[in-house]
């Protein structure tokens, strides 16, 4: 693997998208060529699936092979080959987001998610995550002002506690990987976080 892997994890309405157009543009400054992609999605096949999984009635151990079965078609399809060029793949979610969501969230067992990840990743793994953290009920108040909900966004605030605690015990899994950002700030501020772990992670050559 010769490219950058990035990955952005957070409850919803935590804030990634709007900060991943501006750490899109600080790479493509540095003469990156990068990649914008998300999951569930990526490709034609798994943009079907993220469909299905976030607007049709399924069960979790469903939900959580459909996510898997997504990230498996986007990794084969479009991360590994952009990696293999040289390119630096800025992924809006990825394997954290089935342990905050589907593990924490909806209560499977890590010992269902494990082998999975295993398996679909197979040694591919985000370099750097960087994990929006808020509490639930102001990314509830975003999410109010901003979209109607899909099924996921649809779940109580106990839900969304539960999914913060899973990325919160990802991150204590994998301190290198994954940087808390305190995503409950300004967006100016939040982008001050960001681009000082960006300067630190990626200093001018
Ligand atoms: N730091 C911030 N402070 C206040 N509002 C914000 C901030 N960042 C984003 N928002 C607003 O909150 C809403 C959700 O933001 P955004 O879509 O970036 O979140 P997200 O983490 O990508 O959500 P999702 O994962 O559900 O797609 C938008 O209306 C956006 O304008
Ligand atoms: C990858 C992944 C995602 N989810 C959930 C998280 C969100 O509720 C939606 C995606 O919506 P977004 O607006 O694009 O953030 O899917 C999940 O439950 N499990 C996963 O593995």
């Amino acid at each position: 693997m010769t490219g950058r892997f990035i990955s952005f994890e957070g409850i919803d309405g935590a804030g990634k998208s709007t900060q991943i157009a501006s750490i899109a543009a600080w790479f493509r400054a540095r003469g990156d060529e990068v990649v914008l992609t998300r999951e569930p999605g990526g490709t034609a096949l798994a943009e079907q699936l993220r469909a299905l999984v976030l607007n049709q009635p399924m069960d979790a151990l469903t939900e959580l092979l459909l996510m898997f079965a997504g990230r498996r078609d986007h990794l084969q399809a479009l991360i590994q080959p952009a990696l293999a060029a040289g390119r630096t793949v800025l992924c809006d979610r990825f394997t954290d987001s089935s342990f905050a969501y589907q593990g924490g969230g909806r209560g499977l067992p890590l010992s269902m998610l494990e082998p999975l990840a295993d398996w679909v990743q197979a040694g591919t793994e985000p370099e750097l995550t960087f994990w929006f953290d808020l509490p639930p009920a102001v990314a509830a108040a975003r999410r109010a002002g901003a979209r109607e909900a899909d099924r996921i966004e649809a779940q109580q605030l106990d839900f969304f506690e539960r999914a913060r605690a899973g990325f919160a015990a990802r991150a204590a899994q994998a301190p290198q990987r994954v940087v808390r950002i305190d995503a409950s700030l300004s967006p100016d501020a939040v982008w001050q976080q960001v681009e000082a772990v960006l300067a630190q992670r990626y200093p001018a050559c």
